[in-house]
């Protein structure tokens, strides 16, 4: 069997059973924004610095309110294209015994790098995400998050986040690289569970909050 460095560099396995199997994979969009990505520019009907964005979808399972397993985390405007947010860890998010699940803290950054949307009054959905778990984060934490854009390229926006622990200038606990590419609602309309598509919009503050970006539901 062939080494992991050589399946890291692309080398052809062999796997067991003499099945050959190419280690090639996609090439994958690069996570810093490319030299001729421009900058992001903030919506002059955007969200005032430090206003409450609110949820997107009450479902949501990263900012619903009326999604009882969900995160509950609540985003604010920055000044820039930027926002903060604040989740709290609870004992429904554990890996490990007294401490935040991975992959419930990889939600929370792709949560708070998805809100960035509102700044710009676009919908985008993420295309790739980076985590780099620096420490443990035990229940009961607040993580205290910062996104930003650090650029836009076609319908790519780049954007990072970090969550820190002990106060918005504490030490990083987890961050995270991520491009997110810019939708249209029909991606939305064209994939979604007709169901809860229906369901939101029949619903008059599903259909304000997808105005807030300026889509005609
Ligand atoms: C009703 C609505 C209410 C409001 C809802 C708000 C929702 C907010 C939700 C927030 C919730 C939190 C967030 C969530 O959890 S969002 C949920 C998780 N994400 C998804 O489900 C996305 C699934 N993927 C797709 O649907 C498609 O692959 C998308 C739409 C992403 C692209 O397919 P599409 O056919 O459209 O794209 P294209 O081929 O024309 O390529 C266009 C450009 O993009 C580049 N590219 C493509 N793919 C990727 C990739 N994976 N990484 C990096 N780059 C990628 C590509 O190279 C090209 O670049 P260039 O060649 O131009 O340089």
């Amino acid at each position: 069997m062939a080494s992991s460095l050589a399946r890291r560099l692309g080398a052809p396995v062999t796997a067991v059973g003499s099945a050959h199997v190419s280690a090639a994979q996609p090439s994958k969009t690069p996570l810093v924004p490319p030299d001729d990505a421009v900058a992001p520019v903030r919506h002059p009907e955007a969200p005032a610095p430090g206003e409450l964005l609110g949820s997107h979808y009450a479902q949501c399972f990263g900012c619903g309110g009326e999604q009882p397993h969900g995160l509950h985390l609540e985003a604010r405007a920055g000044e820039g294209v930027n926002v903060t947010a604040e989740f709290t860890v609870r004992t429904a998010h554990q890996g490990a015994p007294g401490l935040a699940h991975g992959g419930v803290l990889a939600t929370a950054l792709d949560e708070t790098l998805g809100s960035l949307g509102w700044l710009m009054h676009v919908i985008a959905v993420t295309g790739r995400l980076e985590t780099e778990f620096v420490a443990p984060v035990p229940v009961d934490t607040v993580l205290h998050l910062d996104a930003r854009v650090t650029g836009v390229h076609g319908r790519k926006i780049y954007c990072s986040a970090t969550g820190r622990i002990g106060g918005p200038e504490g030490p990083v606990a987890v961050r995270a690289d991520a491009v997110f590419i810019e939708v249209k609602v029909e991606h939305f309309l064209d994939n979604g569970r007709n169901e809860e598509i229906q369901a939101a919009m029949s619903d008059p503050d599903q259909v304000r909050r997808a105005r807030a970006f300026e889509v005609n539901p």
